[in-house]
């Protein structure tokens, strides 16, 4: 990446006034780095203390492989006269801070929204990106699925990255002549203060649900997580909420922005209705404008409003911006139709139980008659437990045939996730579930099961293009074992009419 750089710390530390200094302050950095095992001459290496280990106990490491300047919140044991050591109260937030100097804080040239929520943060921020590229605009993605500097695609690892990447791509995204960066901002990111020193135009709430117990503990806590960025815009920016989630008033009840509602339910700045929708798309109207969208499903009818609101507040026209959005489709594995003759099958990363619940409840809304719905659901390893029952309960109270298998075990053994997954099945609806831990062998069954004109759903992993089980991942993509199990049973049933 073109973004090679290099800052004197003196200079660099202007950023940290309240750090102290021990060692001198003539030093050329020329690499911000939190990973003792990237640091070289001219790093400088940022002590973290992390979930899995303390970055304090790498700060040899770092020094051995070539760093000379360290930043700590305790200093080592035994100091060396020729490393600088900058001491602070929180690494996080000074990394926040420096990886933002760094790069000449791009964040403030750019027209920078964040998105957060427990659900439709990637298709609100990709929704944007592709509106505001449709517009016109040069623009930048950081998303789940992938980041992306105008047509350019760089994977990701992370829904936000660490400050320093995230810094590094804002900054690349700026010199390509980027005027907008659409981007998503994880619970996880604001705890772990990734977005500290990031100036944003502009904030969206989508919703808040259960989710990632196992980082923030309780659900105050993560409330607080997902507030927390709210708290931090500054009050030229938008702080635009959907005041239908019953957080969405608290989320913004203390940010200096300027606070902006969206509502399919009450009065609001943005204001939307449902009027129709099929399996091609649906009806509405926003602002007393009636439109049509490629999109369906009444969650997409929020992520739709938010787009909409967001893009007014970021001043541009709303007949340019409906017409626009009424040509785009979904992002990648949210809502994805795979093509078969007589069925209908449906990919979505839905990962949550209130994710779930809204694409079964979609889709019992478009079923016309008496289709079956098959739903493939698990859970993912080393992750928030308590959603396991919750999400089989979800999946069997509105399906017909439900085999629950893995998603991605991580370290975890996938039986034993499966048993609590059984725990949410309700004794009546034991007859309808399968349980098959292999998820290829569970969709080509969700396909036995299957009758002309049912409706396969298979959840969790959308647009995801592998499956983790202990440590290695392994090639799988959804759409592609759904799409070769609908043509093994379409050449079945051709041998089977020969006969
Ligand atoms: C739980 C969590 O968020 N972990 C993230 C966190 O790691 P950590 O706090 O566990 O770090 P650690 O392993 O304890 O290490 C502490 C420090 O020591 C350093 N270290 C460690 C070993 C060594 O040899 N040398 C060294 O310097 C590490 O680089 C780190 O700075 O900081 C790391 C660097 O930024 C992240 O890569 C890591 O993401 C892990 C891989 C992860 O799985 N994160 C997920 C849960 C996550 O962040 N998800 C969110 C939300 C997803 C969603 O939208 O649903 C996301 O934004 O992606
Ligand atoms: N506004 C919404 N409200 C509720 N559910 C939604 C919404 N938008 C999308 N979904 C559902 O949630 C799933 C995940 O959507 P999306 O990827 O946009 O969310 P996300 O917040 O980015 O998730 P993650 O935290 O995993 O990055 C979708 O596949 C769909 O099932
Ligand atoms: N960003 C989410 C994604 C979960 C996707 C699901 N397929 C899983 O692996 O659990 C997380 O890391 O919790
Ligand atoms: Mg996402």
């Amino acid at each position: 990446m073109n973004t090679a750089n290099s800052k004197q710390l003196e200079v660099l530390l202007r950023a940290v006034p309240e750090a102290a200094v021990i060692g001198t302050l003539a030093r050329e950095i020329g690499q911000l780095t939190l990973d003792s095992r990237q640091a070289g001459p001219g790093s400088l290496f940022v002590a973290l203390r992390g979930t899995q280990t303390d970055g304090h106990r790498y700060i040899q490491t770092a020094v051995e492989l070539g760093a000379r300047t360290i930043l700590c919140e305790e200093l080592p044991a035994l100091t060396r006269p020729d490393v600088t050591y900058v001491q602070v109260l929180d690494s996080a937030r000074a990394l926040g801070l420096l990886a933002s100097a760094f790069y000449d804080h791009p964040s403030h040239h750019l027209k920078l929204v964040g998105v957060t929520g427990t659900n439709g943060k990637t298709s609100t921020a990709t929704l944007l990106f592709q509106l505001f590229r449709g517009l016109g605009y040069r623009c930048g993605l950081l998303s789940t699925v992938q980041n992306q500097i105008e047509d350019e695609v760089i994977p990701t690892t992370h829904t936000t990255p660490d400050a320093v990447t995230l810094n590094q791509l804002l900054a690349e995204m700026r010199q390509r002549g980027c005027t907008h960066v659409f981007m998503e901002v994880s619970s996880h990111a604001v705890v772990q203060q990734r977005i500290t020193g990031l100036t944003f135009a502009g904030g969206i709430f989508t919703n808040i649900s259960h989710d990632h117990l196992d980082f923030h503990k309780t659900f105050d806590h993560y409330i607080a997580a997902k507030k927390g960025f709210f708290d931090q815009l500054p009050p030229q920016a938008f702080a635009l909420a959907n005041i239908d989630d019953r957080r969405g008033s608290v989320m913004v009840q203390n940010t200096r922005a300027r606070v902006e509602t969206y509502s399919l339910q009450t009065m609001a700045t943005f204001r939307g209705k449902m009027l129709s929708e099929t399996f091609q798309g649906m009806h509405m109207q926003i602002n007393n404008q009636e439109v049509w969208f490629r999109l369906i499903g009444r969650f997409n009818a929020y992520n739709l409003l938010g787009v909409y609101g967001a893009a007014i507040l970021l001043g541009e026209a709303p007949e340019e911006v409906l017409t626009e959005l009424s040509g785009l489709g979904s992002p990648p594995g949210r809502f994805e139709l795979v093509p078969a003759t007589g069925l209908v099958g449906i990919v979505d990363y839905a990962h949550t139980p209130d994710a779930l619940l809204n694409v079964l409840e979609t889709i019992v809304h478009l079923r016309e008659g008496n289709e079956q719905i098959i739903t493939v659901v698990g859970c993912g390893g080393n992750r928030d437990a308590e959603k396991r029952p919750r999400m089989a309960a979800i999946a069997c109270r509105h399906s017909d045939r439900v085999v629950l298998t893995s998603d991605n075990p991580r370290h975890e053994d996938p039986q034993l996730i499966l048993d609590q997954m059984l725990q949410g099945v309700p004794p009546l609806d034991f007859k309808k579930v399968t349980v098959l831990p292999d998820r290829r062998e569970a969709i080509a069954r969700a396909l036995e099961l299957a009758e002309p004109h049912d409706i396969i759903l298979i959840a969790g992993k959308g647009h995801e293009t592998y499956q983790e089980i202990k440590g290695v991942k392994y090639d799988f993509d959804d759409r592609e074992v759904l799409r070769e199990a609908f043509e093994h049973r379409e050449r079945f049933l051709k041998k089977d009419q020969s006969h």
